[in-house]
């Protein structure tokens, strides 16, 4: 018999979120069915749209996780096969590699609980769950779709140190921008200077409105935003004619209920003819193993640099989520099991 763990969510959230927001506990698993797979988690991934994603209480939060498979009725999927699974925060799954995500919503998720691991070469096999997971994909497809990035254009990117940030800044420099970024520590701020970054400002001290004046003075050509809030819209007022406005995130606001900034975002958006659009990576599903194969490139060539932070142990899931929201630790977080 197998035992495995996961962790449930015990009580909706409700501002920041805690520890006690989360149980652990143990389950015992199913003998394995013709065609099923057994699979162990060897990393899992922690990201901000797990604060609101809906509907999780007495559930497993949504997450995928790298594992591999350790008993098999299946030859498609042999024992040692690596694959990439949305099962929630587990360490141990039985599952059919064709069922449907249960943690399925159209355009937001994989219709799959299973994928395969793209073939991009010998990488460690974390940085599906970052650069050449959900979040390189959000910067590869937000930014030069959305925000459609000419050579000399000055960009900014808010949360500039993080998952999707610092993959947007990287991919700005090698399309020839200048790129500026804020974020919320010195380390932060060394780190984004040392990958490229051409003027990187704490927003803790300084305001967006005085970095823009500084660094942009003749404004900003392109916004990939990861924040909203008060921050987004400061930058909407600074953005030069037919600028682009990339909104990916709002993790500004993903802990509180109360109405944002009002304000009369339209007639900024008509009177500059402004470009303003949303970005949910999994409408751009067909497109990936393009992207990959040109992430994981610039990867090789050094264009590109991954940076994660790792917390040690399937017990940690909890305060690496609690982590985002701290926001100390740059990078990529995830959890090895
Ligand atoms: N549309 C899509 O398909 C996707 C959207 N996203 C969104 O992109 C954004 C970035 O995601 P990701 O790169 O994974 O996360 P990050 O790795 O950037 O982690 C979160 C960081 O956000 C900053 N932050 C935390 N709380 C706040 C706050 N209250 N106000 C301002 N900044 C805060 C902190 O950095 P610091 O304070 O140092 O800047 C923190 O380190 C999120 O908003 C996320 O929801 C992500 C993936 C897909
Ligand atoms: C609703 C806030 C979303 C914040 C942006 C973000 O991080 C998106 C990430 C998606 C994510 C889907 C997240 C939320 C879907 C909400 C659906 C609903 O019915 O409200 C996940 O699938 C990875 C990213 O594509």
């Amino acid at each position: 018999m197998v035992v495995a763990r996961k962790w449930i969510q015990t009580k909706a959230f409700e501002g920041a979120v805690s520890l006690d927001n989360f149980q652990l506990v143990e389950e015992e698993l199913p003998a394995l069915k013709a065609g099923e797979i057994l699979i162990e988690a060897l990393y899992l991934t922690v990201d901000p749209y797990m604060r609101v994603f809906p509907k999780q209480v007495d559930k497993s939060p949504i997450g995928q996780q790298i594992a591999k498979v350790v008993d098999s009725k299946n030859d498609k999927f042999p024992i040692g096969k690596i694959v990439l699974a949305m099962v929630g925060w587990r360490d141990k799954t039985v599952l059919d590699p064709d069922q449907d995500n249960p943690y399925y919503v159209t355009r937001f998720t994989p219709k799959k609980t299973l994928v395969e691991i793209p073939n991009v070469g010998d990488v460690p096999y974390s940085l599906y769950l970052g650069i050449l997971g959900m979040p390189g994909l959000t910067a590869y497809f937000g930014f030069l779709e959305k925000c459609r990035p000419k050579p000399g254009d000055v960009v900014l990117v808010s949360a500039a140190a993080g998952a999707v940030g610092s993959v947007v800044g990287q991919i700005a420099k090698i399309k020839g921008c200048t790129v500026i970024g804020s974020a919320g520590n010195k380390e932060k701020i060394d780190w984004l200077k040392s990958i490229g970054f051409d003027y990187v400002f704490n927003y803790k001290e300084t305001a967006v409105e005085d970095a823009i004046k500084t660094f942009a003075p003749n404004g900003i050509d392109c916004y990939f935003d990861n924040v909203g809030g008060e921050y987004a819209l400061k930058v909407l007022d600074a953005l030069s004619p037919y600028g682009r406005m990339c909104c990916c995130g709002q993790i500004s606001r993903y802990n509180t209920t109360e109405a944002g900034p009002e304000k009369d975002v339209i007639h900024t958006i008509m009177i500059n003819e402004l470009s303003v659009s949303g970005i949910m990576v999994y409408s751009y599903t067909h497109a990936f193993p393009n992207a990959l194969a040109e992430i994981a490139q610039w990867i090789k060539e050094g264009k590109l640099k991954p940076k994660e932070t790792v917390f040690d142990g399937f017990t940690k899931l909890p305060d690496a989520f609690l982590e985002i929201f701290k926001g100390t630790a740059s990078g990529k977080l995830v959890v090895k099991a």
